[in-house]
């Protein structure tokens, strides 16, 4: 099958991009392009995004050539069957020629599959396409042609089986050339909505199509001829004509004009290798590049359960009680499905990694499998057939993306070819050993504690298969996964608010992180130098600092923040926000780190929790963005240890006032506000006690030293004490720590993100 081919040995449907394809060289796993950005990194409308990729003529003529190629095959399917079908008397021999047609389109697949892949990386792609396509012209002609010069009906019943044998062993070679093409010939930026525009065509536009013209094409025949046969002018005739002179254009139009195909940077890989060589080389590539193999293990298992549910769609659908038009629904739900999450996925989890997409969207769609196993009801049914093709849909698409943008077009070929032989593989086993499994077991009365619970084979057989494909997906997941540490959910939701999660810059601290927080007064400075003096006693590197302005960029800050003017020209909160932002990154990269890398005890006199408190709760500005933009700053750098000194906003203004040291524009605020930063830092440190030591800072200084010094002497002595900071000692493990929400950088800049 070719371009969008239809029927049960469905490939996958790249029609994407790689201008860059350095990845082989740069230095990473050899064959893995850099990883492919989502779509929605440039920020485009979608229609913004469809015209951008139109615009790109290779592009756009080469999906208006396979969008006819793939009505033609959609077409030629039904016909091919169809005719094979009307050659042939008696239900059971129409039901075996049906059947035999599309048996023998999946057959090749077990022999040549493989081995395409070399052909597509070893030689000119557009050559290869045409001459396939030629050759799949003049096989599709013949079909009907045979039966035009007069042969009896098995012999065209025959011939029809050898075509589409021959056909469907030339389009496993076209397939993984037109997939490894295709990526070249746009930017990587835009190859999300490039597959999404090639998919959409090729599984929901045409095949209604091919299904209407069907039709209409049939009403018109009947209607000219009556019940009389036309002979060649037979509906199924003129679809199989269609499907071979489509064909016979994909090949004109790649040839003549679509040469960007073959590339200018002369042969790929390595020609002087023999052909066995290269074929060796494309599976050791698949098994040793984790990416690779989570790709192909998802997919593979998403098929296995696809199969499973078509083999057991008509069970199921009488288990329901609700006969033959529910399992046309359902079909019916899963293409709708499909099409949801093929055309909303990327607008839905936007920046989301497209690694963790993929194997988020396989989860999605075997746990609704395992929802339609326990389904009750049609309605319910329904959705969950709907979540089935959302899941499969978007998964499609994220590993076309994946597979087209990010393995290097030395290898591309042999790792489209392993991909379209291993799924038709999967789904021609899945489909009949479930529906031959369902039909022999039927459904079971079993007797537990005398209930008489009816237990249905198909529904048992839906349940295995959604575990088996939840596991699948988690296994993907975990070999594909780019943010190891950053919990998927929260990044789930993250994506979907347009602020996807990205773990903590990794840093290893051979320090002690110690910060005081609190309100006006509180007694903060006072608690710093006793206990950078406590330390420094036991021998300590101490560090003491503060914000904002403990850098001479911070100083600048400070005095714009603190003693800004008031009236039309005085500073907006966001502004403000950004400031104490700025004062903090530079903070945290010049004194912060450093110091803690060398492993001496930081004190600091304010961090992140005062701009939740102030710009957040003082302020009333979003305490999450101000949390990012804090995360951000820092790179995901928290303290060990959080002293906060509570005290009642009046007492501490109080003593700021005593102190006689005149008064800043933040002191200056109602008490409300100051109310309310204390109450701020009262929920962030109930949130995390371990992390935090709350101390009633109305006692005397001289009660409360002792208190933090006890708790930083216990940090040392309890190394697992908020997150295993002890003092000379490297604190992380090796790798990627599991992070917790407030550890995690929001990345708001995709292209931030995408540094190189
Ligand atoms: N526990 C305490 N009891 C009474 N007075 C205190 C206490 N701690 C500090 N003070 C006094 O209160 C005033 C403010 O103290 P300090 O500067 O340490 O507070 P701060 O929290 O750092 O203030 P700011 O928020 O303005 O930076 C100083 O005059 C200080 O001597
Ligand atoms: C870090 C930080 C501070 N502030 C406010 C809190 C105080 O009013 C001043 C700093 O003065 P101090 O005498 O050094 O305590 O700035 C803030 O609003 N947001 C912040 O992030």
């Amino acid at each position: 099958m070719g371009s969008g081919e239809p029927g049960a040995g469905q490939h996958l449907e790249v029609a994407a991009i790689d201008t860059n394809q350095s990845g082989a060289a740069g230095g990473k796993t050899p064959g893995a392009a850099p990883s492919t950005p989502p779509a929605a990194q440039v920020d485009l409308t979608g229609y913004q995004a469809l015209r951008s990729v139109l615009r790109i003529r290779p592009f756009r003529r080469l999906w208006l050539v396979l969008g006819a190629a793939s009505f033609g095959d959609w077409f030629g399917l039904l016909a091919t069957s169809i005719f094979a079908a009307a050659q042939v008397s008696g239900d059971t021999a129409k039901g075996a020629a049906f059947g035999g047609v599309i048996a023998v389109r999946l057959l090749p697949a077990l022999i040549l599959g493989p081995v395409a892949g070399v052909l597509a990386d070893r030689f000119d792609r557009r050559l290869t396409m045409a001459i396939c396509d030629i050759l799949r012209f003049v096989l599709f002609a013949s079909i009907p042609m045979v039966a035009l010069l007069g042969a009896r009906g098995g012999v065209v019943v025959g011939w029809a089986a050898i075509a589409t044998f021959l056909i469907e062993t030339i389009t496993l070679i076209w397939i993984p050339a037109k997939e490894a093409a295709v990526p070249n010939l746009i930017p990587r930026t835009r190859l999300e909505m490039a597959n999404q525009l090639t998919l959409i065509t090729t599984y929901g536009i045409t095949p209604i199509l091919a299904a209407l013209s069907a039709a209409a094409l049939e009403a018109l025949v009947r209607g000219i001829s009556g019940n009389e046969s036309l002979g060649w002018a037979e509906p199924a005739q003129i679809a199989l004509w269609i499907n071979a002179f489509s064909r016979l254009a994909t090949a004109l139009v790649v040839f003549f004009g679509i040469k960007e195909i073959s590339g200018r940077d002369g042969p790929r890989g390595r020609p002087e290798q023999g052909m066995l060589r290269q074929f060796v080389d494309g599976w050791k590539f698949i098994g040793k590049t984790p990416l690779v193999r989570g790709l192909v293990l998802g997919i593979l298992g998403a098929f296995a359960g696809g199969g499973i549910v078509i083999g057991t769609a008509r069970f199921f659908a009488s288990s329901l009680g609700a006969g033959d038009a529910a399992f046309y629904l359902l079909f019916g739900a899963i293409f709708v499905g499909l099409s949801l999450g093929i055309g909303l996925g990327p607008m839905i989890v936007r920046e989301m990694s497209r690694r963790r997409w993929f194997g988020m969207s396989i989860v999605l769609a075997s746990a609704s499998v395992l929802f339609l196993a326990v389904a009750l009801h049609l309605s319910m049914a329904m959705l969950g057939a709907i979540l089935v093709g959302a899941g499969a849909g978007m998964a499609f698409l994220a590993g076309t993306t994946l597979l087209g943008g990010e393995i290097a077009d030395d290898v591309r070929g042999r790792v489209f070819a392993v991909v379209q032989t291993g799924t038709r593989l999967v789904l021609m086993l899945a489909i009949s050993v479930s529906s031959v499994l369902v039909g022999v077991a039927g459904s079971r009365e079993l007797n537990i504690a005398n209930l008489g619970i009816s237990v249905s084979s198909t529904r048992l057989l839906l349940l295995v298969a959604g575990i088996a494909g939840i596991f699948a997906g988690i296994s993907a997941f975990r070999q594909m996964d780019d943010k190891p540490g950053v919990p998927v959910l929260l990044d789930l939701w993250g994506s979907i608010r347009g602020r996807p999660l990205s773990p903590a810059e990794p840093f290893t601290s051979a320090g002690l992180f110690v910060v005081f927080e609190g309100g006006e007064g509180a007694g903060k400075s006072t608690q710093v130098t006793r206990l950078a003096e406590a330390l420094r006693a036991q021998g300590r590197e101490v560090v003491v600092t503060r914000e904002p302005g403990a850098t001479g960029v911070g100083k600048r800050i400070r005095g714009l923040v603190l003693d800004g003017t008031e009236g039309p020209e005085s500073l907006s909160p966001r502004a403000e926000a950004l400031l104490y932002a700025a004062d903090r990154a530079q903070h945290v990269a010049t004194v912060v780190r450093p110091a803690l890398a060398r492993g001496a005890v930081v004190i600091s006199d304010r961090y992140v929790d005062s701009s939740l408190a102030y710009q957040g709760a003082g302020r009333t500005l979003p305490v999450d963005e101000v949390s990012w933009l804090s995360s951000w700053a820092t790179g995901g750098l928290k303290p060990d240890l959080v002293v906060l000194l509570d005290v009642d906003p009046v007492v501490g203004l109080a003593r700021v006032a005593e102190r006689g040291a005149g008064i800043d524009r933040l002191e200056n605020e109602a008490v409300e506000f100051h109310e309310r930063v204390r109450y701020a830092f009262l929920d962030l440190a109930a949130a995390d006690p371990k992390r935090y030591l709350v101390l009633d800072a109305s006692q005397s200084a001289v009660e409360i030293a002792p208190t933090v010094l006890a708790r930083v002497d216990g940090l040392r002595a309890d190394p697992t004490d908020s997150g295993g900071a002890e003092l000379g000692k490297v604190p992380d493990p090796p790798g990627q720590p599991r992070l917790s929400e407030d550890e995690l950088v929001s990345v708001m800049d995709s292209e931030w993100e995408r540094r190189p």
